[in-house]
């Protein structure tokens, strides 16, 4: 039982006598009964403001959002605050075990005809630290990235949802999405302005440029993607709906798309990937305005293009990422991912973060696997031996700097990302890591996974 301040009086039928047997020892939590109660502040009468989902209550099919209820073991409960009566009902089911409620139905009762509906959480949210919620103890806490069954939307600021996989039968209140978006603009707003919010990526990656990004003002690349608003806006959806999907084997695989902090070896997971089963996985040839080296060949290492050629397709949005670096201009475009994919293989490739929308469409159906640093002691034991390219020196040692730069990058990308990933690996020793890599492109293409429903009901957005 939990109590909400307030609440509307429903109208009354005739009162019926329900009797429940409880085992005394569940009796101090909410569960127990799963019902959240309220009391009309003008007339003192106590309701049931909720019954939870998949609590007791609810599969007793005894109580009703609405019902009115009169007495608690013969014990009159009209005038008493909600906190009393819950009070009452755990004092009865600890000494008795019985616990008897006469209740007047409410008349029209609510009509549950909506779907099921899963959605992948793009906040976090702790019930425990939400003053609103008209009761903690009945809240749900999710992080961003969980897939969340929705159960009940009656209530249009207070939703019920059990978390996937699916270890409880009985639900919890969520705030819906309206209160949610509501909430995060509260809390956009009283934050200060921070010109710098969004990660700001240096560059884009190895394998487009060949050579690494480093921290530098003159010869800083710019980075750019294809969607306007790259950098995730706490004023989106809280929930994206999603749905489970399998890649029908006559399908276009889908695209696997690797990320994580700059050295922490996406592109040689992706190199090695490739070089495994070069007819199974392919990268995707990037653009150029850089004139060919001799050993080079068009459609190969590049695509080389005039400027003004680039500038078009920019501007026709035809990359998924483009950059600028050393003078000249770099960018992956969609159609050279669509045409290995199109081609029978994988198409793998690595991105910064602020493409990750552009590589979420319907056409691409990008598989997001995030690469993770492991602790610092062991970038130190497992890099011995590896080499970094910088804007300086090809290929010199990693240093402590570097590993404490990669850190601070991968917490930096994950707080503001997290919620995109499909897959999350952490590229420790490289032979385990090029085999975990393995095991989740297959899962990728040949098991069932929560994607956005947009991509299978494409909508205007999409
Ligand atoms: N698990 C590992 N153990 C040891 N060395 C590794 C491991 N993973 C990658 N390396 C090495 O670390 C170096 C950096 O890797 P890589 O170039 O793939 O980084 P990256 O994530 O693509 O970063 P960037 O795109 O900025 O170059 C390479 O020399 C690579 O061989």
């Amino acid at each position: 039982f939990c109590s909400p301040p307030h609440g509307r009086r429903p109208a009354p039928q005739n009162p019926q006598v329900l009797s429940k047997t409880t085992r005394p020892r569940k009796a101090q939590s909410q569960k127990f009964e799963g019902t959240t109660i309220k009391r009309n502040e003008i007339t003192g009468e106590i309701f049931v403001a909720r019954v939870i989902h998949g609590g007791l209550a609810d599969r007793s099919g005894l109580l009703h959002a609405g019902d009115r209820i009169i007495e608690v073991n013969g014990f009159a409960v009209d005038g008493m605050e909600p906190e009393q009566v819950i009070q009452v009902v755990v004092g009865y089911s600890r000494s008795q075990g019985t616990i008897m409620f006469k209740v007047v139905p409410i008349t029209e009762r609510p009509v549950h005809n909506q779907t099921m509906l899963y959605v992948r959480a793009m906040a976090d949210y702790s019930p425990q630290q939400d003053p609103a919620i008209p009761c903690a103890d009945a809240g749900m806490s999710f992080r961003k990235g969980d897939i969340l069954e929705i159960v009940d939307q009656t209530d249009t600021l207070w939703w019920q949802a059990k978390k996937l996989p699916n270890n409880t039968s009985c639900a919890g209140l969520i705030p819906s999405t309206n209160l949610l978006k509501r909430k995060q603009r509260e809390f956009w707003w009283s934050q200060p302005y921070l010109p710098q919010a969004c990660i700001q990526t240096s560059g884009f990656r190895r394998s487009m440029r060949l050579c690494r990004r480093r921290f530098h003002s003159t010869t800083q690349p710019s980075c750019h993607t294809r969607s306007p608003s790259s950098c995730y806006s706490a004023l989106n959806s809280p929930y994206e709906e999603v749905v489970r999907y399998q890649r029908h084997p006559q399908d276009t695989h889908r695209l696997i798309a690797l990320l994580g902090p700059s050295g922490v070896g996406v592109n040689e997971l992706r190199r090695r990937l490739i070089e495994m089963n070069p007819n199974v996985f392919q990268g995707a040839v990037p653009h150029t305005t850089r004139l060919p080296r001799g050993y080079e060949e068009s459609g190969r290492e590049y695509f080389y293009t005039s400027r003004e050629i680039f500038d078009n397709m920019v501007y026709n949005n035809r990359f998924l990422e483009y950059g600028e670096y050393k003078g000249n201009l770099y960018g992956t475009t969609i159609e050279s991912v669509k045409a290995v994919l199109n081609s029978g293989k994988i198409c793998v490739v690595d991105i910064e973060p602020n493409a990750i929308q552009a590589v979420r469409t319907h056409e691409l159906k990008a598989y997001i696997i995030y690469v993770k640093p492991p602790p610092l002691q062991r970038l130190r034991e497992t890099r011995q031996d590896s080499f970094i390219t910088t804007n300086y020196y090809v290929n010199r040692p990693f240093k402590s700097e570097d590993f404490q730069e990669m850190e601070e990058a991968a917490r930096k990308i994950e707080s503001q990302f997290w919620q995109f990933f499909d897959h999350v690996m952490v590229n420790d020793e490289l032979q385990d890591s090029c085999v975990q890599l393995l095991t989740a492109v297959k899962k990728a293409q040949d098991e069932p996974q929560w994607v956005p429903a947009s991509w299978i009901r494409p909508t205007a957005e999409s």
